[in-house]
């Protein structure tokens, strides 16, 4: 026990699937065959940036392609969503990460979470050369997780060495004049990206900046803008997981993004950012005890995407009945499950007195929403204090 409950929850997750050794290590990049096989980590990142770790935290491992979501945004950072559409599709490819998945006759990839659409994003990123693409995707990297990140040089190596159905792939694609760049520039930048050094607190944080519309949490630095997150994290609820993301959605229900290494990432928008570690890999190549983890949490803390939420706090905080008018004050964030209810609410208040909306405790107040609740106000004859 520690005196964080948070982190006693993802201990008892970990015990629980730290007996399961099947799978086997990547070894397809020679370096990444050295990996302990054994270490296992979960830590969530919170809305202030608070660091929930338990297990083997800081062992280091790369991010493979955990760094695809990230240079998928930065080509839509720099470029925007159009130019970057036109060059990379955003749907699910069902086929294994290193397919050479690209649409017949444009020879578009099918999305950037695959190796093909993610050479492609890699080759967008500012910059000429190598050195400048590799820093601007390591800045941004950086910034998402809050500390300076380097690429590990051996595993860089090794990729390179053994990367020739990547350089097949970018070759294919620069046969379709994906990018501007060489192909040299573009496959060599996408390897440094994969050969990135990172922790599993690193990458939780990273999950984390998606999560919170692009700021990162820990250091408060608005990293990416929110509409880019949100592209990003909605490629990954359909991507992420190769041909594995419809049992993933089915299973976990969370945006998450995997890689060879044994790393995955997962994201609940506006509550944290997770990361799982571990190396040993299933078929699809993803950690088998990183998917077990994350489904236990998911399934334990009820966080599945598309599961009934029911309301957990009423918007209406006081209905205070003077004389011949009831007011019913608001607060909070009013989205359209809220104001339905509000609504509902106000209806039968109505039926006895006259009616007044206080709105100015409220944080959020949604335009339709807010439109919504003026029609009810106006049907009934309420006045409203906004
Ligand atoms: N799925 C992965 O993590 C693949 C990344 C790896 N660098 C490759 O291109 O093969």
């Amino acid at each position: 026990m520690t005196d964080d409950p948070i982190v006693d929850a993802l201990t008892t997750v970990l015990d629980d699937v730290r007996d399961d050794t099947s799978g086997d290590v990547a070894n397809y990049i020679p370096e990444l065959a050295s990996a302990d096989a054994d270490a296992l980590s979960l830590v969530l990142v919170s809305p202030h940036g608070g660091v929930h770790a338990a297990g083997d935290a800081g062992h280091r491992f790369t991010l493979q392609s955990i760094s695809k979501p990230f240079a998928f945004a930065l080509a839509l950072q720099t470029l925007g969503r159009d130019e970057v559409l036109e060059r990379v599709g955003v749907e699910p490819s069902g086929e294994p990460f290193n397919a050479i998945s690209l649409e017949p006759g444009s020879g578009k990839p099918d999305n950037p979470m695959i190796n093909a659409g993610a050479i492609a994003t890699t080759a967008m990123a500012p910059g000429e050369t190598i050195e400048e693409k590799t820093s601007s995707l390591l800045t941004l990297m950086s910034a998402c997780a809050g500390r300076e990140l380097k690429v590990d040089e051996d595993v860089y190596a090794s990729e390179s060495e053994t990367g020739e159905r990547n350089r097949g792939i970018a070759h294919l694609l620069a046969s379709y004049r994906a990018f501007d760049c060489g192909v040299d520039t573009a496959v060599e930048s996408y390897f440094r990206q994969c050969s990135i050094q990172v922790d599993a607190k690193d990458v939780a944080t990273m999950a984390a900046t998606l999560a919170f519309g692009g700021r990162n949490p820990a250091t408060g630095e608005q990293v990416l803008a929110p509409e880019v997150t949100r592209d990003v994290v909605a490629v990954m609820s359909s991507c992420g997981m190769y041909d594995a993301s419809g049992r993933w959605t089915v299973r976990v229900g969370l945006p998450a993004k995997s890689g060879v290494s044994g790393g995955i990432i997962a994201v609940d928008p506006s509550e944290f950012g997770v990361a799982a570690f571990s190396p040993r890999l299933d078929r699809f190549g993803n950690s088998v005890r990183g998917v077990r983890a994350l489904e236990e949490i998911s399934r334990r803390f009820g966080l599945h995407m598309l599961a009934d939420r029911p309301e957990t706090s009423s918007p209406v905080v006081d209905v205070d009945h003077r004389d011949d008018t009831t007011v019913v004050r608001l607060h909070g964030h009013i989205n359209f499950g809220t104001a339905a209810q509000v609504a509902h609410r106000m209806r039968e208040e109505a039926a006895t007195a006259r009616l007044m909306l206080d709105l100015r405790d409220t944080e959020r107040l949604d335009e339709s929403c807010g439109m919504v609740l003026r029609r009810v106000a106006a049907d009934l004859d309420a006045s409203i204090e906004e």
